[in-house]
């Protein structure tokens, strides 16, 4: 049978509409509505024959209505009008038609403006929620199949919702780093944690597995336990054995002889922030910029790798050997505003380093500490030594140590722009209370007694 399709205008809450209905052939003139008007003829199935209506096989406009309402097959040239490989599935409203199981404009054909702009906006979201979940369902396949690789060593994976429940929704905030804010929760163990909510770093979900996978590997008494991560797409959060004697900071100047098992934490993080990513963000967090490695925030001075990290190691040594913060606006002297530089100067005036609060004993082994860390905060990454050599040096003879290059606090050719120069104020104008230590290393105590020290 050949199905009309028949095209009326229509004024419904003031606005003019132009509305489609189909009718099977053979209807008497009557049955339509005035100002109708064929616009297309097309084969539908036998659903909707006459067979049922008057003697002539016809149809009334109301049997018809009935018909079309319960839905028919639509057909176009003999053949199933297709799309998908389906032919289409229609069904009459009132007014119009609309199409099942079909898309695009067909199914759009009978339906105001509005709707059929809500259902563009709908069909859009339809597909980008199923791109992401794809994508989601690929990088959770990623994650997995490197979990079940490294089954062993590896710390838990924990879901956004999982650290949510840990920090009770970010409750209790213990403060906010270079990398993102930490937060104090609970397991269902009972065990206390610190949870580090990461800024979205850019890596992929294999950097982001793979450097986890590394800090997590790490048990070590003078290292803040990896205890578990979230990777939830846009979310990234690691979670650490909870320190309650908090940051170094807050005891590197302190002369009560306290004993504490030290522990660095944060190791590795550099990496998952590419250099452009970084200057923005790392910048505008204040207070990561006392260990943070230059290369972080200049470019061209080489790229980010595990000698960011001996960067801030060295960093650190250097303020555990003078007691001090490397950066001291307060300093007695102009020249020891910046500890390392004058540091620098005293040993190679080849006397004894002029340090306060220093016993006899605990000379050489500080001479030591500052030769070394002198060595891992230099400027190129390339002139600093890997962490095994810094070890080889700690551990060695001081007679065979010898002085590193001077290190610089910039790149001498390099000019300064905005954010650099920024850098350079808030280093040097923070007052020794600024809170301008944190960067690539922590350094944390814990209740327990221990004599051993990192170095
Ligand atoms: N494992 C932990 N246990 C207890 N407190 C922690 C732990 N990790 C971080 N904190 C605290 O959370 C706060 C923020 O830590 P975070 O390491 O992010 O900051 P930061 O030291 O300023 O900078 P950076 O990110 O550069 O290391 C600090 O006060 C720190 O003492």
């Amino acid at each position: 049978m050949t199905l009309m399709v028949i095209s009326r205008w229509l004024t419904m809450d003031c606005k003019r509409m132009k509305v489609y209905s189909y009718a099977v052939q053979n209807l008497k003139a009557g049955d339509f509505k005035d100002s109708c008007t064929v616009t297309m003829t097309a084969y539908a199935s036998d659903q909707i024959s006459g067979r049922e209506g008057d003697q002539n096989g016809s149809l009334t406009y109301k049997d018809l209505h009935n018909k079309m309402a319960e839905g028919f097959n639509l057909y176009y040239s003999g053949e199933p009008w297709t799309m998908s490989g389906r032919a289409f599935r229609c069904r009459y409203l009132s007014f119009g038609y609309r199409m099942e199981s079909c898309g695009d404009l067909y199914f759009l054909k009978g339906l105001p403006l509005k709707a059929k702009f809500v259902l563009g906006v709908l069909c859009v979201l339809i597909l980008l929620i199923y791109k992401w979940m794809r994508r989601r369902q690929a990088i959770d396949a990623i994650i997995e199949e490197f979990l079940q690789a490294h089954n062993n060593f590896l710390p838990i994976r924990y879901s956004y919702s999982d650290i949510k429940k840990i920090t009770k929704n970010f409750k209790y905030k213990l403060g906010e780093g270079g990398y993102g804010s930490v937060c104090r929760g609970i397991l269902r163990s009972g065990n206390e944690v610190a949870v580090k909510i990461l800024n979205k770093s850019e890596s992929n979900s294999q950097d982001f597995i793979s450097e986890v996978a590394t800090i997590g590997r790490i048990h070590h008494v003078n290292v803040v336990q990896l205890v578990g991560f979230c990777f939830d797409y846009s979310k990234q959060a690691l979670v650490y054995d909870f320190m309650p004697n908090g940051s170094l900071d807050k005891h590197i100047s302190n002369k009560d002889d306290q004993s504490f098992t030290p522990k660095i934490s944060d190791f590795g993080l550099a990496r998952l922030y590419p250099t452009s990513h970084s200057i923005v963000s790392l910048t505008a967090a204040r207070g990561t910029l006392g260990y943070m490695a230059p290369e972080l925030f200049y470019k061209d001075i080489g790229g980010i790798s595990y000698k960011a990290d001996v960067y801030s190691f060295g960093m650190m040594l250097m303020e555990m050997a003078g007691r001090r913060r490397n950066l001291n606006a307060r300093a007695e002297r102009s020249s020891q505003i910046y500890f390392p530089l004058w540091v620098y100067d005293q040993l190679g005036k080849e006397k004894e380093v002029e340090m306060v609060d220093v016993i006899e004993e605990e000379r050489e082994t500080t001479r030591k500490m500052i030769i070394v860390a002198s060595w891992c905060i230099q400027l190129s990454p390339n002139d600093r030594p890997s962490m095994r050599k810094v070890l080889d040096m700690l551990e060695g003879d001081m007679a065979k140590l010898q002085l590193p290059p001077k290190p610089l606090l910039y790149p001498r050719e390099a000019p300064i722009d905005d954010v650099n120069t920024d850098i350079e104020l808030e280093t040097v104008s923070a007052s020794s209370s600024a809170s301008i230590i944190s960067g690539g290393y922590q350094f944390y105590h814990d209740n327990e007694f221990t004599k051993s020290c990192i170095v």
